[in-house]
């Protein structure tokens, strides 16, 4: 009998504590998860699932509508028509799915959900508090995953109506005539997105000096042809947006990044802030374990997820997601957590986080794994290795010919001498699923050279990858 109430006490029961219970379960853990608000967290009721459900509905209307693309394969279609509020419902009716499917896979599992606010109250005991009071367990391990919440910039007055977060945004309210996005980010990427295909002006502000800085640049520019020029978007760059005021109009102060000067306020019908996100790690009662957050606020860990003190672990204490700042993704938080409890089983493993791929799910996509092109030559410079890249076009893949969507690319980034493959990016259809392959030859730091005798279904999508590969055999 052990003396602990559990072998393991999550708490947040996003996709980082659900993945991490999952696999405790499955090595014969007895878990508990502790969750404030929604089961899911971000990721099922506010980000992932909502978002792509809007960006599926939204993708079909732009398809319907560009009657040049449908034409050009023999198709005609009167004018395409959509309801809002039922496209809405489709995002809000899949997260009541999912949050379900998520909650009762927990169950099954028997892992004990306890509703309330989790906190650290010494070593190896959390307190959980709630309208029926305070409840103290023990545990001989306790895993944070806490998550995230929107970072909303000084001088931005949210009123969750007409100046909003993703939060708001995912729940299509409304569909303005004009809105701007401040950021140009995964968020303000992919709701420009949406906004666009269902008819609304958009204006992009970016505080940098090009969009979508997070991307590799020649993937960047490339998105800049295909997904902000030939569309309603207006865009900023090198630009803060100092003040928001909600309202009818919404006012935005914009001020130049370099010389500080107020160069224009814009009037528009909304205001989505798409500005990053910062971790939730308030009242956590971290400081009982006198352990400090960063200055960002970012809980500290190592690659086996182990919190940090003064840079060495934490006995019993983990963290995982959002909270630890290094990749805000949900399939990042859910390996995370897998990490974290082969750890707690006394099986020594470290996260890859070049192996974990990101995709942006606009029309077309946009996805990547591993090093960008300038992050590859700084790591080249730092241990001596030349750099090499190979790129192809889906103008020249069959199946992306068959399909009418040429604009594409996929870009390999390798070392020059071994041929090891550091980094791959692609936009254009399909990209999501097609980086999944680079992810796992990341993974096992698979060289151009083996992969290039990989064979790949005729005619598929893949084999824009495979002909990069072959390019960029050495
Ligand atoms: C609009 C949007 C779209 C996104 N799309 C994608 C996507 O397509 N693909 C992708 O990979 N990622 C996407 N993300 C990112 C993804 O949602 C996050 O990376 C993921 O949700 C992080 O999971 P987490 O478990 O760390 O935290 P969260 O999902 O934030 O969950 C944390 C949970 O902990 C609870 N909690 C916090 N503190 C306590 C406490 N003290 N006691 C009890 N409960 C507590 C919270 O209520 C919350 O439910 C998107 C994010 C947004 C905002
Ligand atoms: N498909 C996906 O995987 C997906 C989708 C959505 C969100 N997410 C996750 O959610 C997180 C948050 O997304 P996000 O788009 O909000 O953040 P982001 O960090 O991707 O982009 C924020 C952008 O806002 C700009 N910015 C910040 N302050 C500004 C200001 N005052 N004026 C103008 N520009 C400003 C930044 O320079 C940056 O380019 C991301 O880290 C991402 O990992 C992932």
């Amino acid at each position: 009998m052990s003396k602990f109430d559990y072998d393991l006490i999550i708490i947040g029961a996003g996709v980082g504590g659900h993945g991490a219970a999952i696999h405790a379960v499955k090595c014969g853990l007895k878990t508990a998860i502790i969750e404030a608000e929604d089961m899911g967290g971000t990721c099922v009721n506010r980000g992932c699932i909502p978002s792509k459900a809007l960006l599926a509905a939204s993708g079909r209307v732009r398809e319907f509508n560009d009657a040049h693309h449908l034409q050009s394969m023999g198709i005609q279609v009167g004018g395409v028509q959509f309801d809002r509020s039922a496209i809405a419902d489709h995002a809000n009716n899949l997260v009541s799915k999912i949050q379900g499917d998520l909650t009762n896979s927990l169950k099954r599992l028997k892992v004990d959900i306890l509703r309330g606010w989790g906190k650290i109250a010494g070593k190896q005991k959390v307190t959980v508090s709630s309208d029926q009071g305070d409840k103290t367990y023990t545990a001989k391990n306790v895993m944070l995953c806490p998550g995230s919440v929107p970072f909303v910039p000084r001088g931005i007055e949210l009123d969750g109506k007409t100046v909003f977060t993703s939060d708001n945004a995912v729940k299509l309210e409304s569909l303005p005539d004009w809105i701007a996005i401040i950021g140009s980010g995964y968020i303000g990427l992919e709701f420009s997105d949406v906004y666009t295909a269902l008819g609304c002006e958009v204006t992009m502000i970016e505080a940098l000096d090009n969009l979508m800085p997070g991307f590799d640049t020649e993937i960047a520019k490339m998105a800049k042809r295909s997904l902000i020029a030939p569309r309603d978007i207006e865009t900023y760059t090198g630009v803060f947006a100092t003040k928001v005021t909600p309202g009818a109009p919404v006012t935005i102060e914009l001020t130049d990044a370099k010389t500080k000067e107020v160069i224009d306020v814009l009037e528009v019908d909304a205001c989505l802030v798409a500005t990053g996100r910062i971790p939730a790690t308030k009242n956590l009662g971290l400081e009982s374990l006198a352990v400090e957050i960063d200055k960002r606020g970012f809980i500290p860990v190592n690659d086996k997820m182990q919190v940090l003190k003064d840079g060495k672990p934490v006995p019993h204490l983990w963290a995982v997601g959002d909270a630890t700042g290094k990749m805000m993704l949900a399939h990042a938080a859910s390996g995370q957590g897998v990490i974290a409890i082969e750890n707690i089983c006394g099986r020594s493993q470290e996260i890859d986080y070049r192996s974990i791929p990101a995709a942006a799910f606009t029309h077309p996509e946009i996805s990547y794994v591993g090093l960008t092109e300038a992050d590859a030559k700084e790591l080249g410079e730092k241990e001596s290795f030349k750099v090499a890249t190979a790129k192809t076009y889906y103008k020249g893949n069959s199946k992306a010919l068959a399909e009418g969507e040429t604009e594409g690319m996929a870009k390999v980034i390798y070392r020059k001498d071994t041929g090891e493959l550091l980094g791959v990016h692609i936009i254009g259809i399909h990209a999501s699923d097609l980086i999944q392959e680079a992810a796992n030859a990341i993974s096992q730091r698979e060289s151009v050279t083996n992969l290039a005798f990989n064979v790949h279904t005729h005619p598929t999508l893949s084999e824009v990858l495979d002909e990069a590969y072959k390019r960029a055999v050495v």
